[in-house]
Order: structure tokens, then C-alpha cells, then sequence
């Protein structure tokens, strides 16, 4: 029975837990901590700090991105939290439920008032007949309410989860869309270039280092700007997503149970003493005032202490990812230096938090001191005089304290809200992102905003899924490479000078290509044209950097810095074979199909997770899964095995069970030599059958015998599957000149320049023509 406010040594106590790091800011949203009724929320937040702080900046440039201003932030809150609503009735219907049970709760605490009021003045009146009617009144009431409160809270987090579902899900499908991951990769490679220049003032004496802030905090804000770096995308989706969604709601709530506080104790405390209502105001505002001049540090502080915090487990994660390359380079040294140094980053800004936090938390403690006995100080000369009962005492100083609290959210709660703060500019800074980063949406100017997505077509043209729908070459636009795809099965064949009527069979067009980095610094080919027939095998080939990944990279449509266009074959009938094959999460089996799944046991479905037939955010599943030619059984997966050489992976895999062994889940990167994920690599393509292969430099790794093995199982690989209608079209990069055999095409780069030429069947490998490079 709140009968009076928490003692001022309460208060001591709890600060000094929360100071532990006992208690956080998610426990203050998961109700632990709540507005006014206990310990201030400020140091829980702090608390929660406590846990954090690393960047890559230095500790003397980390000014480099200012948090936005009041109206900005609430516009950002505004269009990342909406949208859950306007689209999802569930979420309302939740919102509504969660609204009522607010206001159910704030009318407990004032019947709650009441009760303890009338309580004390039986006891102090020694009426006991009356004593014991309040106290049944409040077993009664106690009954009662007491699922109100507990639903109260249970709701609050069914909640959250809805939420988070919901935002994690659509953040996550704007993500995969277009490639915008790869995208936002691309843009922090290019920025961390303007990290380390930043970094370099670290090395600089005190006196320097302070002179050089300025001109690096300028750079690189102009550089962030330009670019919109996004640094740790992983955080941002998995921990800022969480933190947003369970403390805007707890935000919410505290708001619309101190708007309904402060009326109805509002009333309660002027009908007992006007001045001391007005009091309050006056009170309220002046801590209000001293809590945000002197912790309006701490926005900033827990704006990087989250970067930091990433960028320390992004450190230690690429230490894990890339162990056996330290270990051969003998590079702990380097490794553990530069993880000291984004630690000290970390505990340089929790030193500042904390810090920063002492400061508050002078000015929160006196303030919470104050208002535990200030009421009683005022209303206990009337009481003296007999002109009011005890409990009216106990009433006034809870009216008070409810009141107080209510005006008191900023001085509560001002690090958790800072922390909120910080939490919206990093969210919202990566939906812009993901936003621009993805060309179909940018136009669209919603933050959250879904189109159906067929295709992806590189960033730059329409989508074409037939012949008809595809637009006849143009003058592309001035900077960007266009890309258009169609489906080879649809249509017999793309043909892009109809005067002319060129080949039937056409599979891949490069029209006009300009490519250039993506900095735009270096123009890598210019005014390529090639027309590939249908079966062809061509090699490309030129010195190291003169540009034969990047037009691979074009093809692909990852990098569209230039002019020209491409046709191509929509995604699922080409397949590409990067020197370093990746190899996911899971079994062996899953290495073999992938990308495509096994649609009997795909655990990694969306369609799975919740039993039905859509995303975490309510949307359809994804639909541009491969197709398999055909169900590929145990046996057909070990019998291609053996093809592409591995004949006793599986076995070994599974103890010596060949079939246990399909199912093995192990870390096939690091199990596997570069030579054997090669030759899975070539498993997958038989398996996935698309109509075009592009390899880059993908037998790097294997012997010449293997090499002409996994050649002889491309020119084994019909199209069409069972049908067989025709030969497999590939695309080589590579050194080797044991390549020229096994194709009927050269494409050289040279100069900018690209030279298409033939080979001669039967051509020498050492034929003074044909050196690769
Ligand atoms: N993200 C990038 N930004 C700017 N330049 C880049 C980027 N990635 C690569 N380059 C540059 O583009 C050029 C072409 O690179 P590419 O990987 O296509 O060469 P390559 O011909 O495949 O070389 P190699 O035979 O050594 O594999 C190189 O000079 C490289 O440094």
C-alpha cells in the first residue's frame, strides 16, 4: 500500500545497486524499474552504460555526429514506429489493450490513495470498526487489482515482442532486398579509409591532437555525410531494434500514466492545499532545468557507447573468423594491439558516462531527498493545529509524490532517454540508408515501405521476366551501368538489333559498357561490346588488376559505376563461382543445394518459424528460391559426390555413414581445404543448373588433372535437365593457360580496352598468342 514515497535511504540503495550494473535499462522496460515509484531510472540507464563503450574513432575526434535535434528525433521516432500500426491490426488491437490496462492501473493507484488515507485516520482515530472495514476493503480491492497489474505488465512485453518481430522482419527484408547489404558493406569499406586517417590523431601529442579535432571532426562529418555511413548493421538490427521497441512502448506508457496521474492527483492535492500544488510546479521545473544542463552529456556519450560497444565485438569477431591466417602470419600481436586499443575506446567512454552520471546523480538525489519531505514539512503545521487528520498527511505526500513524478520524467529517467535518443539517430540513420541503398524504394521516400520485389536487377533498370518486357538498348543514363535480365526459358531469345536480326540464341549482351570503380576514380573497360551465343565458353583474361573481376562484379550487377547495359539471364539461370566459395550454416547437404534449400526440411524457412506461410512482418515468404531440376535423393548426392571428386566426404563427415554424413552440420569453411569447397562448388552448380556459369579464377586451387575434371563435368552438364536441349554457357577468369582448352573464346583486357577473340580448338598451351595476360 503506497501509505508513503520510498525513504531517501531507499533511494540510496537502489542507486547504489543500479550502480552495480544490477539493473539496466531493459529492466527498467521490463517493469522492474518503474517512473517515480522507485529508484531513479537515470542511473539505471547508466547502469546499463556501464556495460558498454568502444569506436574506432579516438577518443579525442569521437565528436564527429552530432544527435539530431527534439523535432527531428520525433519525426524519426515518428516513421520508424508508425508503420507497425497502420499495418498490422494485431499491433493495434495489442496498443488498445494496452491502454486500457493503463488506465485501469492508474485508477488502482488512486483508489489505492484513499484507501490508505482513510486507513491512517482509523488508526489514528483508534475507530476500529472502521480500521477493519478499510482493511477488508483492501483485500478486496487487493483481489482484484492484482491481475490488472500483472496483466499489465505481461501485456507491455507481448507487446514488445509483437514489435520487434514486426520491425526486425521488415528491417530484415529491405536488407536482403536488391543487395542492399552488400551495398551498405561496400560503403563502410570505402569509410573505414576515413576512419583510420581520423584514427592517425590518436598518435598525435595532447596539444596536437586537440588542434587536429577540428579539422577531422569537419572531415569526417562531411564524409559521413556524403557517404551515410552505416557501421555495425548487425547491432543496429539486432540490439537497437530490441531497445527501441521495448523502451518507446515503456516510454508510451509512463507518458499517458503521468498525463492520467497528474490530473487526478492534481485534484486530490489542491483539494487539501492549493500551495503546495503550486509548489510543485515550481519544484518540478527547476529539476527539471539542472538535470538537463548537466546531463545533456550523456546523449552523446551513449550515442557512441553503442558504435564503441560494436565495434569491440566486431574486432574479436574478426579475430575468430579469420584465426587460422593470424595464426600462420604469427599476427596476435597486431590482433591484440588493435583490440586493446578499440577496447580502451570502450573504457574510455564508460569513464566519461560515469563521470557524467555522478554529476546527475547529485542533482537527482538531492531533488529525490526533497520531495520525501518537503509535503510533510508543509502539511504538518495543520496537522499540529488539529485542522487536518494523519492521513491526510500520508495522502498529501503521496498526491505529491505522484504528481512530482509525473512532472519529473526528464529528471527520472533522463539517461535512459538519452540512451532512447541515441538508439533512434543510429535506427534511423540505417533505414535512411538501407533506403537510399535500395533503388526501387528510394523514390518511394518511406522509411519502411515494402515494393513487391520480382527480381533483382541490379540496382538500375526494370525488371524483365520476358522477351516482349524487354526494353531494346538505349542511351543509358549518364553514371550507371544498366542491367536487364529475362528469363531464357520464356523467351527464345533476346535480340537487341532487330535490323540486323543477330543471333537466336543470344544469352549474355554487354552493350556500350563503361565500368569504372565505385569511387569512380579509374575507368576499368571502356566501350566494351560482346554478344555471347548460347554454349559458348569464353575465357577472359588480362593482367592482375586490370579489371576482370569487376566486369564479372557488373555482370552480377554489384558494381554499376559507369555506362553502357548488360542482358542477361535473370538470377536463378546464372550462377557464379567466386575463387573462395562460400559455405553456410548447416549440413553437407545443405553445402550441395545451396542456394537452393530443401524445401522438406528448411529450418531456416521464414515460413517455418511461426508454421505459416509468411515473414516476421506479415509479408509473403520469399519466392525467387532456385528451382531444382529435380529431387535430389541421398544417393544422387553421394553419386555427385564422387563426381566432383569427394567420394569420401560424406563418409567422412559421418563416421564412416556416408548418409549420416549428408546430414553432418559442421564449420565447412574451416573443415574443408580451398581445393575440396571448389570441388563442392562445382557439385552445387550440377545441382542448381543454371544456363550460365561465371567462374572467377575457381579452380585456383586445384591441380591440373582436377581442373580438367571439373571442365569435363561443366561440358557434361546439359540444359534442360532430363531433356537435355543444349549446352552449358560459361564464363572463365583466370591466369592458367591449361584454360585455353576449355574454351572457344577470349575475351583480353587490356588498357581499358577489351579484344574478343577466338581459340582454336586444339590450341597450344604455350602458343606465344595466347599468354594470359
Ligand atoms: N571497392 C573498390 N574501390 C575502388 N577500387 C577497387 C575496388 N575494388 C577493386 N578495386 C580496384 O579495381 C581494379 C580491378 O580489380 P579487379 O579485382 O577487377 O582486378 P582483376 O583483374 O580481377 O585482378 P586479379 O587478376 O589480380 O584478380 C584493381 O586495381 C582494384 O584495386
Amino acid at each position: 500500500m503506497p501509505l508513503f514515497r520510498r525513504s531517501p535511504s531507499n533511494q540510496a540503495s537502489n542507486n547504489t545497486n543500479l550502480n552495480d550494473g544490477t539493473n539496466t535499462m531493459n529492466e527498467a522496460c521490463d517493469g522492474y524499474v518503474e517512473f517515480g515509484s522507485s529508484a531513479s531510472p537515470a542511473a539505471a540507464a547508466a547502469a546499463a552504460d556501464a556495460d558498454a563503450p568502444s569506436s574506432s574513432l579516438p577518443t579525442n575526434v569521437h565528436h564527429t555526429r552530432k544527435p539530431n535535434r527534439f523535432r527531428e528525433q520525433f519525426h524519426s521516432f515518428h516513421v520508424m514506429a508508425s508503420p507497425y500500426f497502420h499495418e498490422n491490426r494485431n499491433g493495434r488491437c495489442l496498443l488498445l489493450i494496452m491502454v486500457i490496462l493503463t488506465l485501469s492501473n492508474s485508477a488502482v493507484r488512486v483508489l489505492f490513495s484513499y484507501l490508505a488515507r482513510d486507513f491512517w485516520s482509523a488508526l489514528y482515530d483508534q475507530n476500529i470498526e472502521l480500521f477493519y472495514s478499510i482493511m477488508a476493503k483492501f483485500v478486496g480491492a487487493m483481489i482484484l487489482l492484482a491481475p490488472i497489474n500483472v496483466a499489465y505488465r505481461y501485456q507491455r512485453q507481448k507487446l514488445a515482442i509483437a514489435w520487434r518481430k514486426w520491425l526486425t522482419g521488415r528491417v530484415l527484408r529491405l536488407y536482403f532486398a536488391n543487395k542492399v547489404y552488400y551495398g551498405l558493406e561496400r560503403q563502410a569499406a570505402g569509410n573505414s579509409v576515413i576512419k583510420r586517417t581520423s584514427e592517425a590523431y590518436d598518435n598525435l601529442g595532447e596539444d596536437d591532437a586537440a588542434a587536429a579535432t577540428t579539422t577531422t571532426t569537419k572531415k569526417s562529418t562531411t564524409s559521413n555525410q556524403s557517404t551515410k555511413e552505416v557501421d555495425n548493421p548487425d547491432q543496429r538490427i539486432s540490439e537497437d531494434i530490441r531497445s527501441f521497441t521495448e523502451f518507446s512502448l515503456y516510454f508510451f506508457l509512463t507518458l499517458i500514466t503521468s498525463v492520467i496521474d497528474l490530473v487526478c492527483f492534481s485534484f486530490i492535492l489542491f483539494s487539501i492545499m492549493p500551495q503546495l500544488f503550486l509548489a510543485i510546479f515550481a519544484f518540478a521545473f527547476i529539476g527539471t532545468f539542472l538535470t538537463v544542463c548537466i546531463g545533456k552529456v550523456l546523449i552523446r556519450l551513449n550515442y557512441e557507447s553503442l558504435q564503441r560497444e560494436a565495434d569491440f565485438r566486431f574486432s574479436l569477431v574478426r579475430v575468430r573468423e579469420n584465426s587460422e591466417s593470424i595464426a600462420f602470419y604469427a599476427g596476435e600481436n597486431v590482433e591484440e594491439r588493435e583490440t586493446d586499443r578499440r577496447f580502451e575506446y570502450v573504457i574510455d567512454n564508460m569513464t566519461m558516462i560515469n563521470i557524467a552520471q555522478r554529476n546527475l546523480e547529485f542533482v537527482t538525489t538531492y531533488y529525490n531527498y526533497l520531495t520525501w519531505v518537503l509535503p510533510i514539512m508543509v502539511v504538518a503545521p495543520e496537522f499540529f493545529a488539529g485542522n487536518v487528520e494523519l492521513g491526510v498527511i500520508s495522502q498529501a505526500s503521496s498526491a505529491f509524490g505522484h504528481i512530482l513524478d509525473d512532472l519529473s520524467i526528464v529528471v527520472n529517467s533522463f539517461a535512459d532517454v538519452s540512451k532512447f535518443s541515441a538508439g533512434i539517430d543510429r535506427l534511423y540513420s540505417f533505414m535512411s540508408a538501407i533506403m537510399e541503398l535500395d533503388p526501387e524504394r528510394r523514390s518511394m521516400g518511406k522509411l519502411l515501405s515494402v515494393v513487391p520485389v520480382a527480381e533483382f536487377n541490379g540496382g538500375i533498370s526494370s525488371i524483365s521476366t520476358g522477351y516482349d518486357a524487354i526494353p531494346m538498348p538505349s542511351q543509358s543514363s549518364d553514371n550507371v551501368i544498366q542491367v536487364k535480365r529475362f528469363d531464357p526459358w520464356v523467351t527464345t531469345a533476346p535480340s537487341f538489333d532487330e535490323a540486323s536480326n543477330s543471333q537466336p540464341s543470344t544469352i549474355l549482351f554487354i552493350i556500350g559498357l563503361r565500368l569504372a570503380t565505385p569511387d569512380n576514380k579509374r575507368i576499368l573497360v571502356d566501350n566494351l561490346n560482346l554478344s555471347l551465343a548460347s554454349g559458348s565458353h569464353l575465357l577472359i583474361v588480362g593482367a592482375s588488376g586490370s579489371g576482370k573481376s569487376s566486369l564479372l562484379r557488373a555482370i552480377a550487377g554489384l558494381w554499376s559505376t559507369g555506362s553502357g547495359e548488360i542482358v542477361r539471364p535473370s538470377s536463378e539461370y546464372v550462377y557464379f563461382l567466386p575463387q573462395r566459395p562460400y559455405c553456410p550454416p548447416g549440413s553437407l547437404r545443405d553445402q550441395l543445394l545451396y542456394p537452393s534449400t530443401d524445401q522438406k526440411d528448411d529450418h531456416f524457412s521464414p515460413t517455418r518459424m511461426d508454421g505459416n506461410e509468411h515473414r516476421p512482418d506479415g509479408g509473403p515468404s520469399p519466392s525467387d528460391q532456385r528451382r531444382l531440376w529435380k529431387d535430389w535423393t541421398d544417393d544422387d548426392l553421394l553419386k555427385l559426390l564422387e563426381r566432383v571428386d569427394l567420394p569420401h566426404l560424406a563418409g567422412r563427415a559421418g563416421d564412416g555413414d556416408p548418409y549420416r554424413g549428408l546430414n553432418a552440420v559442421l564449420d565447412w569453411t574451416n573443415t574443408l581445404s580451398l581445393g575440396e569447397q571448389q570441388r563442392l562448388a562445382f557439385g552445387r552448380l550440377v545441382i542448381n543448373r543454371p544456363r550460365l556459369v561465371i567462374m572467377d579464377e575457381s579452380t585456383s586451387a586445384l591441380d591440373v588433372v582436377a581442373e580438367r575434371k571439373m571442365y569435363q563435368l561443366l561440358n557434361d552438364t546439359s540444359i534442360g535437365g532430363e531433356a537435355r536441349v543444349g549446352e552449358l554457357t560459361y564464363v572463365s577468369v583466370g591466369h592458367r593457360p591449361t584454360l585455353l582448352s576449355y574454351h572457344n573464346l577470349k575475351l583480353s583486357l587490356r588498357d581499358s580496352a577489351g579484344f574478343v577473340s577466338e581459340i582454336p580448338p586444339n590450341t597450344d598451351m604455350v602458343d606465344e598468342g595466347f599468354i594470359l595476360s
